[in-house]
């Protein structure tokens, strides 16, 4: 068994079970939740749920989103599945990891790092992308509760961009995506170029634009085609005041690009806290049931 249960918790009729597990690609445990739907659980059931993963924010552990983003209710009523990683590896020990709370521990960006000493374990993308999904559902007792051909992915701020680039990056891996406040133009604002800068090197331009979801879009062939995407966006959201998110930079590029079925709402007065994640995380749920086919 790949997994430590440290603690299963009875939520909405399913149950969230906190993991751990030792991770090869971060070289560390790492912390992570899953919501099993009731359907799945029931004596000599054959169900298996299809999968959303939600990726958090910066400073985020599994925790903050499984007890207060409210995506048990509705992915208990669909029969679906929600796995809530951590945001990076914990306890490496490099030098200045714990020094600021928007870069190292709790701040992976969901890319692997090139530069040293990140590149020892600061690879969210790959452990996200393969590794987790990957030990999951070869997990003999995890595993068997979950559709391996059905995932689909979700995210907020920091794990916003997480969602969006990693979508975009592995086409066909994911049903659809969506977002709650994403850094959607990292390359252009101060939380994605202090990233960028310490993961990915300074001088690197071109590679951020890799791991940028404005610049995915601007730069790849996505002419007519449905992305099945949907992001909100608070308007009393101060990183938004701030210009760490930068939504218009997308839209503009999905336009440009001539992509369909991206949807950004802009939902008024909402911040950038679990208030607003749990006000449109029921929306959120079915915009992922609906295309893994439980809608
Ligand atoms: N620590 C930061 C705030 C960081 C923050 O807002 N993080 C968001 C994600 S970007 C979050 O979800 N925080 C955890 C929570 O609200 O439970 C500050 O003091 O301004």
């Amino acid at each position: 068994m790949a997994f430590t249960t440290k603690a299963t918790i009875a939520s909405f009729g399913g149950k969230l079970f906190k993991l751990s597990h030792s991770s090869t690609v971060t070289g560390t445990p790492m912390a992570v939740n899953l919501f099993v739907p009731p359907q799945a659980l029931a004596a000599n059931s054959t169900y298996k749920a299809p999968v959303l993963i939600y990726l958090s924010g910066l400073t985020c552990t599994p925790e903050n989103c499984s007890e207060k983003g409210f995506f048990q209710h509705r992915a208990s009523q669909l029969g679906l599945a929600v796995l809530y990683p951590d945001t990076s590896p914990r306890g490496l020990n490099l030098p200045g990891e714990t020094d600021s709370w928007d870069f190292g521990a709790g701040a992976g960006f969901y890319v692997d790092a090139t530069q040293a000493p990140w590149n020892k374990g600061y690879k969210m993308e790959s452990y996200i992308a393969r590794e987790l999904p990957d030990t999951l559902f070869g997990d003999a007792e995890y595993g068997r509760y979950l559709d391996r051909a059905r995932v689909a992915i979700t995210g907020h701020s920091m794990g916003g961009h997480g969602a969006l680039t990693l979508y975009l990056k592995y086409p066909g891996k994911f049903a659809s995506v969506s977002a709650f406040a994403p850094i959607a133009n990292p390359s252009n604002c101060p939380w994605g170029e202090k990233a960028f800068t310490g993961y990915l090197g300074g001088e690197n331009r071109d590679e951020w634009k890799k791991h940028d979801a404005t610049e995915l879009v601007r730069s790849g062939d996505w002419k007519g085609k449905d992305l099945k995407m949907l992001i909100d966006v608070g308007t009393g959201d101060n990183f938004y005041k701030q210009g760490q998110l930068l939504p218009e930079n997308f839209e503009q590029a999905v336009k440009e690009a001539g992509a369909e079925g991206v949807k950004v709402r802009y939902q008024q007065d909402y911040d950038h806290s679990y208030y607003f994640m749990a006000t449109f995380s029921d929306e959120h749920v079915d915009h992922a049931a609906k295309h893994l086919g439980l809608l």
